[in-house]
């Protein structure tokens, strides 16, 4: 017997969902057995793509949520795909890629097959005219022009200025007794960023634009475009980064710097640089209370040491009498992998590694597995300094980045590590008091939860204020 649909508008309906239904399940099933022969046919790197439309974003989101933090999402799957792998992340194609070679490749050929990708939410913070987010041509010209402001001169009064900024931090958990690592080596980073970058001293000022930095960008235009103004009228006239953007760079032959460009690159190095060697300063430190026959040495060589510098405070030549603790920090940095992979679109369809690529695909290089790695690093859960008596092999020490995105803070943040350091075993004996390991969640960088709260005792060393 024929069913008269039209005389029955709900069985009508009910019909056309099922075979709506019907077909959704045939297309997709098609797509991925086209999709799996394709992958087969043109040797795409394997790697699942999830539920249709939303692909493994909520196993990615579920990772940012756990303790063990977003990297952990990452990990599972080079466990269980290898050294290049897809997944599909708010409907794109992401690839990680763990070989050195391929690391070499991509970084070092940025705007030829690859391009730096940023997130748009760090482009709404940071601002159009970023070094972060400019154009390739522009990118060359802003990166040239603040990498001419990081001079041996300019490095060493910063070295300065963070020696005695760290003295003065320590003095104040001799009556503390107990700190939290991050939060002081935090505020430590931002003030010296500050100073550097806008001489901005005052205690009061650098608090609020501390509290404003990732919450309230227009607060912040506000508080630095009073300062531009000031500077651009003649009021006021530092030696800092500032003072070098007012003015065209003759060397680059290129216009003035608008008050927007200025902004967003200030802004960029004040945010590149605090949480990432707060954070890594704060690893450090949780290693080394691991790590006690390492602390205890570095300890003596730095007892040792403190009593040969005559001067103070601490400048770039006292640094190069630091070969060990120089160790410490690259391990740290190392173990600690801040930035944990490096994001670049695929300009064209290309090959990685034996694999195929597809044009606008996102390739991550993925630092953090290629530092623990164990063809590269000899029992690299294992903190162990020592492993950098000799260089590590080309492309696989990734903790600044390589090629023309290299950290431009680098030396920086290496020396602000050092100086914290050297400041640190000959002040204090420390223990953690809270060994958990777990990672903030939703932070851009991997971090402790916990901080690293430390009980700290002296060790007989006094500290001296300037
Ligand atoms: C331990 C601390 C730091 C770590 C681990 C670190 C790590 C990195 C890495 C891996 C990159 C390259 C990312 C990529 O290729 O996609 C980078 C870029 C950058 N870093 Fe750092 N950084 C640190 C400290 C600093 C400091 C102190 C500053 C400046 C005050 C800074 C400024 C920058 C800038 C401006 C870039 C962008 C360079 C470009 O795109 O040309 N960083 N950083």
């Amino acid at each position: 017997m024929m069913v008269d649909f039209l005389s029955h508008p709900p069985l009508l309906l009910f019909h056309l969902l099922s075979l709506s239904l019907i077909a959704c399940v045939v297309l997709w099933v098609l797509k991925n057995l086209t999709g799996t022969w394709a992958t087969r046919v043109a040797n795409y790197p394997p790697g699942s793509r999830g539920i249709p439309w939303i692909g493994e974003t909520l196993a990615f989101v579920a990772a940012n949520n756990g303790s063990k933090g977003f990297y952990d999402f990452v990990a599972t799957r080079h466990i269980r795909y290898g050294n290049c792998f897809k997944t599909s992340i708010h409907g794109e194609t992401h690839v990680f890629v763990s070989s050195i070679e391929a690391a070499g490749a991509i970084l070092n050929c940025d705007s030829i097959d690859f391009s730096k990708r940023y997130i748009r939410s760090i482009a709404e913070l940071l601002g159009d005219h970023s070094l972060l987010c400019a154009s390739h041509e522009q990118h060359k010209l802003i990166r040239r022009r603040i990498s001419n402001l990081f001079t041996v001169d300019s490095m060493a009064s910063s070295i300065n200025m963070f020696d005695e900024l760290t003295i003065k931090t320590l003095c104040s958990w001799k009556q503390k007794g107990n700190v939290v690592v991050f939060n002081e080596a935090l505020k430590a980073t931002f003030t010296a960023i500050c100073k550097m970058v806008i001489s901005l001293e005052e205690e009061d000022k650098l608090e609020m634009l501390r509290k404003d930095v990732f919450e309230a960008r227009r607060r912040i235009d506000d508080s630095l475009r009073k300062i531009i103004a000031s500077r651009r009228k003649g009021l006021e006239r530092h030696e800092d980064f500032l003072q070098c953007f007012l003015v065209r760079d003759e060397s680059l032959h290129d216009d003035p710097w608008t008050d927007a460009q200025i902004l967003d690159n200030i802004l960029t190095l004040i945010i590149a640089g605090q949480i990432t060697t707060a954070s890594a300063i704060a690893w450090m430190v949780k290693y080394l209370d691991e790590n006690q026959e390492v602390q205890e040495r570095l300890r003596a060589l730095h007892l040792d040491l403190a009593l040969k510098l005559s001067h103070f405070p601490l400048g770039l030549e006292a640094l190069n009498e630091m070969p060990y603790a120089c160790k410490i920090v690259k391990e740290s940095l190392r173990m600690a992998t801040i930035v944990s992979w490096f994001p670049r679109v695929a300009l064209k369809d290309c090959q990685i590694g034996g694999f195929q690529i597809k044009k606008g695909w996102i390739v991550n290089v993925d630092a953090r597995s290629i530092h623990y790695d164990p063809t590269v690093y000899d029992d690299p859960i294992k903190f162990n300094p020592s492993r950098f008596d000799e260089d590590p092999k080309l492309y696989s020490f990734l903790a600044f980045g390589t090629g023309g995105r290299t950290c431009l803070g680098m030396n920086l943040a290496k020396a602000m590590m050092l100086v914290f350091l050297h400041r640190l075993v000959i002040t204090f004996r420390w223990k953690v008091t809270d060994p958990d390991s777990s990672l903030e969640k939703w932070a851009m960088f991997p971090r402790l939860r916990s901080g690293c709260p430390i009980h700290v005792t002296g060790v007989g060393a006094e500290c001296k204020l300037p």
